[in-house]
């Protein structure tokens, strides 16, 4: 999938400024920002709900807004199945084989009896986390190859969490699909996504292999007798201040700033394990960042 400079204006308002990446197949995808930066409507235009204002998205060299017959490659979950509630899992079933011609039916109960769900005359009657599971294993019977969740794990059970999450995975290297994630859960991201892309007020603030994105900074813990000096803290990702010990993130191998710091003489220094949330807080953490 290319997605090619897509644009999107609502009632005149920028939503989403010039998005520009490609998705190879096998690839899961996180895509994370604060609430509001746009990562739903991302989302919806991927999918060809929402019609970019500019730009366009390609599956094998084709505009899926000319070609419409290539959306059945793609299949967004929504965060609420709202819409869906007053029909039954036999009315979704036929509706789902109608839009989706590889729709697998054996699959999906093989998927439901794993996961201990019944047929029900209304998803709206099936608990939040079974509602949940439900249209996450409906997608993948659909056979699409692109599978676009939008906070997939809201109100999953730890368990049901794992497995679902396994499920994933297994899915992702099994058929070569690929997998766009929008997730708060950043501790669950890092577990299965090889690439994130930081969406900030719209546009594309940053995108990383994951490993790659590690390997850039490092997250280390230092205290000082006093304050720490002004100088390096206007240097400094300071993620987190507790007493006199400050948690922060500096460039891996900036030379000159690991002297600084060791100039300025700290109680004590120690490298810690660096999670994608200290790099979210560092890149979108500002007041007013949305
Ligand atoms: N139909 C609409 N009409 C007006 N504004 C909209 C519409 N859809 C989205 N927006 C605005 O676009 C911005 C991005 O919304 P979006 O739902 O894509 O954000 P998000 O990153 O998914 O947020 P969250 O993490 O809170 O779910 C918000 O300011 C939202 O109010």
């Amino acid at each position: 999938m290319r997605v090619q400079h897509i644009s999107k204006h609502i009632h005149h308002k920028p939503i989403l400024v010039d998005i520009d990446f490609s998705v190879e197949p096998g690839s899961i995808i996180g895509i994370v920002g604060r609430n509001g930066s746009g990562k739903t409507t991302l989302l919806r235009s991927l999918a060809g709900i929402l019609t970019p204002t500019r730009g366009s998205v390609y599956i094998d060299g084709l505009d899926i807004f000319k070609h419409p017959e290539i959306k059945k490659q793609i299949i967004f979950v929504p965060d609420s199945t709202e819409a869906l509630k007053n029909y039954s899992t036999k009315e979704l079933i036929y509706l789902y084989k109608n839009i989706y011609p590889e729709f697998d039916t054996s699959y999906l109960f093989s998927l439901m009896k794993r996961f201990k769900l019944s047929q029900i005359s209304k998803i709206g009657n099936y608990s939040k986390g079974q509602k949940a599971l439900f249209t996450l294993i409906t997608a993948f019977a659909t056979g699409a190859s692109y599978i676009l969740l939008d906070e997939p794990t809201d109100g999953l059970d730890v368990i049901v969490k794992k497995q679902v999450l396994q499920l994933l995975v297994e899915e992702v290297s099994d058929r070569r699909l690929a997998v766009l994630i929008s997730s708060h859960r950043l501790d669950e991201l890092e577990f299965m996504v090889n690439e994130v892309i930081f969406i900030k007020k719209g546009k594309v603030d940053s995108h990383y292999e994951l490993d790659t994105m590690k390997n850039q900074y490092k997250k280390i813990q230092l205290a000082f007798a006093g304050k720490m000096p002004e100088t390096l803290e206007n240097e400094l990702e300071v993620l987190d201040k507790t007493g006199k010990v400050y948690t922060v993130l500096i460039p891996r191998g900036s030379r000159p700033l690991e002297e600084k710091i060791s100039d300025s003489r700290p109680l004590f220094y120690e490298e810690l394990p660096m999670s994608l949330e200290d790099y979210f807080v560092a890149k979108l953490g500002g007041p007013d960042d949305v």
